[in-house]
């Protein structure tokens, strides 16, 4: 999508397909080709200026990370991160809405999906923009195998239960949950953009894993 107060960001997307997929609709089912490997391929919807994405994709080499961001001028910063390191050939961005999943993606495409520090949406009446919304669960679930697993942070205390409930009532199992993520963080963890400037502000960290069955 194009957010105007960047008029730059598309051009400089547009030169480095190698990293923001240009036509991510033609690897639905063969996303093994674009990566070289049948590692397991993990996505963050949401993935904003992609210091989640790149620090996962360094952390673990033996599988693949897609990044999702909406707006073209929040993935052209993480795109110049990307740019910034060494070599990551197990990460690759996408600049479409996470709610149009299916068109590039199929079942067993994905693994596992992250969702950090999502957007709130507080009223009742935004509920379904939530990506924690049973919408976007029925969409998860329809491209992982059997017991894909999500794995959410947010600093949002509302929309941290609202997304308990809503995994409950959609019949997923929860696994770890936490309400001050940081009091005991573990080594593995990597801090999102979001979640560094909230941590500096003493505010805790919700996190939990849930997985479908
Ligand atoms: C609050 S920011 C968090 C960014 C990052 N995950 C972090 O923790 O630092 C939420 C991001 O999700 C993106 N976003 C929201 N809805 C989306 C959707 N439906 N598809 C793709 N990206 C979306 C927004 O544009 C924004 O960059």
């Amino acid at each position: 999508m194009r957010l105007r107060n960047k008029p730059w960001a598309q051009d400089y997307i547009q030169a480095h397909p190698e990293v923001v997929i240009a036509n991510p609709e033609s690897r639905k089912g063969k996303w093994h080709e674009e990566f070289g490997n049948h590692n397991p391929v993990h996505v963050e919807v949401g993935t904003g200026k992609g210091q989640f994405v790149i620090g996962m994709a360094r952390q673990n080499p033996h599988i693949n990370y897609i990044g999702i961001e909406l707006y073209d001028s929040v993935i052209v910063v993480a795109l110049e991160k990307v740019l910034e390191q060494e070599s990551l050939p197990n990460l690759r961005l996408l600049n479409v809405n996470g709610k149009d999943l299916t068109e590039y993606f199929e079942k067993g495409d994905i693994s596992q999906v992250y969702l950090n520090f999502s957007d709130p949406w507080p009223k009742t009446r935004h509920a379904k923009r939530r990506l924690t919304h049973a919408n976007f669960l029925t969409l998860y679930k329809e491209l992982m195998p059997d017991g894909g697993e999500v794995h959410f942070k947010t600093d949002n205390r509302g929309l941290f239960e609202y997304s308990l409930m809503s995994m409950t009532d959609f019949g997923m199992k929860l696994q770890f949950v936490s309400l001050d993520l940081h009091a005991n963080e573990p080594e593995d963890n990597v801090r999102t953009e979001y979640e560094e400037k909230f941590a500096a502000k003493g505010q805790p960290i919700y996190r939990l894993e849930a997985k479908f069955n």
